[in-house]
């Protein structure tokens, strides 16, 4: 194959242009390790000054390169075992599909059984609250070294091959954004590997530890543990039992595999998502029986919040989405009103799509509330993904915007007529 230097014709960099594509990589891990540090100080306050910081000791553990590869080897072994179907991802520029396993479910299935031998062999899984650190500090090197890896090979892909928004010449801005749409390794798919894979069936682990070194310390899980780790388990068993569906998302369809996704995934997600676990073990929420009775009404009430408002309308917006997307002649979604764009593919304008324009993004962030809830009122920090995902996603509709615009035209426009509000009815 031949080493291919062209760049795509580019409007308007995005996350900051090259300042921000300079800044971010170097930020956002510091504030990974700092979030960790911070979660397991007694004030556990974001804004402490001097802020801690963690002794060099801490960062560093031989065993956790031994951990963080092993899993990374063990979720491949798992993705390439011949289970489950095999699905096809949305057209390509030169008209092919990609093939990808549906098997993500199965992976976090014999994951489960793994980890309930080790329990049974004596493992001390609590040990990964000590690890958190060094774990972090690996997760992040070898986030650098695949990215590194992703831009260089990037250069022998097919022009097609590569994604529109990740190839302007401008080296730090491409290797952030990703050059390559969908690199694969023979039939291995990197990004969508890791978007699904280690980062979040890790995360549930390292949940699944975090409630373990409770049980050591205090010889029982808090209710607050069980449903941060109960919520958080179901989100991702949900995302594994729908892999197809993102197959339509904006991450595998238009985003280029570049250092934020990499690092989103292996890194970000596992280790700051799972700060209210960690957040439990030091900060137990004490319960006096008025306390529990309040407790335990509030977390009826998040159970609500979660699973009938979050859950429901995000899997329901997701799916139907997916599936007006695959086949839009499908029964579940063929009476929906739609409007033709001059694409030919056709946009909702009813259904869970009419109500807002991003109505997976309520359920999202409806459900983001109701995993903070359990963690109490006393701190900031466990609201700290609340406030991240916010911003997260009102800049990802932006963006989502703007490339609706570029390709639908006065399509999109009308939508927006039709569909005022972005994500919250009435509000935004
Ligand atoms: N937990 C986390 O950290 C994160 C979770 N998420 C979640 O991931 C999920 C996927 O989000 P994301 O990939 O951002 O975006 P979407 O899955 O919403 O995909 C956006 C795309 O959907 C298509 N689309 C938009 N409006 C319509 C319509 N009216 N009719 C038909 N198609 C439409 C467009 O693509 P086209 O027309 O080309 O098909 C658009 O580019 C969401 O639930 C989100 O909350 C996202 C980011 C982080
Ligand atoms: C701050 C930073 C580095 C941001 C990078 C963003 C990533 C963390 C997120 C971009 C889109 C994501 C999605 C999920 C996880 C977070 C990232 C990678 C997702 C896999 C979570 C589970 C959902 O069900 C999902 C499959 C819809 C979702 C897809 C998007």
């Amino acid at each position: 194959m031949k080493f291919n230097k062209q760049k795509s014709p580019q409007a308007e960099k995005e996350f900051g242009g090259t300042l921000g594509a300079t800044c971010i990589p170097v930020f956002l891990p510091l504030t990974v390790l700092y979030l960790l540090c911070v979660c397991r100080s007694p004030v556990a306050s974001v804004l402490q000054w001097p802020p801690v910081l963690p002794p060099t000791a801490q960062l560093w553990d031989p065993l956790a390169p031994v951990l963080i590869l092993g899993w990374m080897a063990l979720q491949s072994f798992f993705y390439l075992l011949p289970m489950g179907k095999v699905s096809e991802g949305m057209v390509l520029k030169d008209g092919s599909r990609l093939k990808y396993p549906i098997n993500g479910f199965h992976a976090l299935c014999i994951t489960a059984v793994l980890l309930t031998l080790s329990l049974w062999l004596g493992m001390p899984l609590g040990y990964l609250f000590e690890l958190l650190l060094p774990l972090a500090v690996c997760a992040i090197g070898v986030s650098f070294l695949l990215s590194l890896y992703l831009y260089i090979s990037s250069f022998w892909a097919p022009h097609h091959a590569l994604a529109q928004g990740g190839n302007t010449g401008n080296p730090l801005y491409d290797f952030f954004m990703g050059r390559e749409l969908n690199p694969r390794i023979g039939s291995f798919d990197l990004k969508y590997f890791c978007e699904l894979r280690p980062g979040l069936i890790g995360w549930v682990v390292i949940n699944f530890g975090m409630l373990m070194k409770e049980v050591e310390l205090r010889d029982s899980a808090s209710l607050a543990m069980i449903l941060v780790n109960g919520f958080q388990l179901l989100y991702v068993a949900d995302a594994l039992w729908n892999e197809e569906a993102v197959l339509t998302t904006m991450d595998i369809v238009h985003d280029g595999f570049g250092f934020m996704l990499v690092f989103g995934d292996l890194a970000w997600v596992p280790f700051t998502y799972s700060l209210q676990a960690a957040f439990l073990v030091v900060h137990p929420q004490s319960l006096s029986p008025l306390g529990a009775t309040a407790i335990v009404t509030l977390n009826v009430c998040i159970l609500h919040l979660n699973i009938c408002a979050g859950y429901y309308i995000f899997r329901k917006s997701n799916s139907q989405k997916n599936q007006f997307r695959r086949d839009p002649t499908h029964p579940s979604v063929s009476k929906l009103e739609t409007i033709a764009t001059a694409t030919g593919k056709r946009l909702l304008v009813s259904g869970w799509w009419g109500l807002v324009r991003h109505p997976n993004y309520l359920g999202d962030l409806l459900m983001a509330l109701a995993w903070s809830l359990p963690c109490g009122f006393n701190h900031l920090l466990p609201y700290f993904y609340v406030v991240y995902f916010t911003v997260l996603l009102i800049h990802r509709e932006a963006r989502d915007e703007r490339h609706c615009r570029a390709k639908y035209g006065l399509a999109w426009d009308s939508y927006c007529r039709r569909v005022p509000y972005r994500i919250f009815p009435y509000i935004y």
